[in-house]
């Protein structure tokens, strides 16, 4: 990093309406208000002799979410914290600012290493793993908690759009109408499809239990979340019972950490989502440490903006053998904060592969 004086931090606040309001277990997700966070290095101006050159620049997206991160109002005064503290120390001083405000300091952690890696001209990815090129990361349709007709209506259009794995949010309704959405979905995806299930906390053990012998009857692959994040136990005993059924922890890392949950034995696959973890960075540690003890990372997206969204992408890209991720919710976007660099294919993003993060143009608008 060049001299610490040079880099400054400017930050705007936005908001995105969805196009209809995702229903999950744990309340109904209608906008997505956040911080479009620039960092950008005074000292180089770039090649004067080149017009079209420009001084490299930064981007991170805080975008806080009720429950899973601070609020707009604390992610704000970090930020404003870590702007003082960059212009004062530098980078680290800046990290050290946002303290545990982990939506700030998922946009700051991803300004720099954008900024870092744009330098290098390296896409951000391989500024994350130092690994291979990586073409696509396999992705899944989200599909929210609605009727059983919507369920189906959006489980036919997700195929036809060619994903072969849909996630349903589930646990709003009884686990018996649950039982009957998920049989209908695998009746209109097919056999070939994987179907996952997310529960957000939702259930006691009891419903727990029944909806997993009848997941299990329609093959669904892995269920998020069944029981409140506090219970370890509970999910460890889920899994002696699962009839095949990954059990997987969302809210449940935020709470107890990856440590506690290996040994629990509480989780088959554990959900890494930068926005509440603090970062591209820490997500991509907390990736490793996972694998080193067997249990599976896959990455989400807390519904963001295209930066958040991108970076998600890139931290996917730098996770050896991932399975599908969640990552397909730009289009749960009525609008956003500018062009979406990731093309969706066949089941698949395709990871940008220009240097950095490979979104451009969104201070602009
Ligand atoms: O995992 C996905 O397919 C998309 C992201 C997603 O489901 C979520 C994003 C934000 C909050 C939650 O309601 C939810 C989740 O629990 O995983
Ligand atoms: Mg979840």
């Amino acid at each position: 990093m060049s001299a610490h004086e040079d880099l400054s931090l400017e930050y705007r606040s936005f908001s995105l309406d969805l196009e209809e309001p995702f229903e999950t277990a744990d309340g109904t997700i209608d906008t997505r208000d956040g911080f479009l966070v620039r960092l950008v290095d005074q000292a180089d101006d770039g090649d004067a002799a080149d017009p079209g050159d420009e001084p490299p620049v930064g981007y991170g997206e805080a975008t806080p979410l009720p429950g899973w991160t601070e609020s707009k109002a604390d992610c704000e005064r970090a930020l404003d914290r870590a702007r003082e503290a960059l212009r004062e120390g530098g980078p680290s001083e800046a990290l050290e600012a946002v303290d545990r405000q982990v939506a700030a300091r998922h946009a700051l952690s991803l300004a720099l290493a954008d900024l870092q890696a744009t330098r290098k001209a390296t896409p951000l990815y391989r500024y994350l793993s130092q690994g291979p090129m990586v073409g696509r990361v396999p992705v899944n349709a989200t599909i929210g908690d609605g009727s059983p007709d919507e369920t189906v209506a959006e489980a036919r259009r997700a195929v036809e759009r060619g994903f072969d794995c849909c996630k349903l949010k589930v646990g709003l309704r009884s686990v018996e109408e649950d039982v009957e959405r998920v049989r209908r979905a695998r009746e209109v995806v097919g056999d070939a499809v994987e179907l996952r299930a997310d529960a957000n906390e939702g259930w006691t053990y009891e419903e727990a239990e029944s909806a997993l012998d009848g997941f299990a009857d329609h093959g669904v692959s892995i269920l998020e979340q069944p029981l409140p994040a506090g219970a370890l136990e509970g999910h460890a005993d889920l899994r002696e019972r699962s009839r095949g059924v990954s059990i997987a922890l969302d809210e449940g890392l935020l709470e107890h950490g990856v440590d506690a949950i290996c040994e629990a034995g509480a989780a088959d696959v554990v959900v890494l989502k930068p926005m509440a973890l603090g970062g591209v960075d820490v997500a991509r540690k907390v990736a490793a440490w996972l694998t080193e003890l067997d249990i599976t990372p896959l990455v989400t997206t807390t519904i963001d903006g295209v930066v958040a969204r991108t970076g998600a992408v890139h931290l996917a890209a730098a996770i050896p053998d991932i399975p599908a991720c969640g990552l397909a919710t730009g289009e749960l976007l009525a609008e956003d904060l500018g062009q979406d660099p990731v093309l969706l294919e066949k089941g698949s993003a395709v990871v940008p592969q220009a240097k950095g993060l490979g979104v451009d143009g969104v201070w602009r608008r």
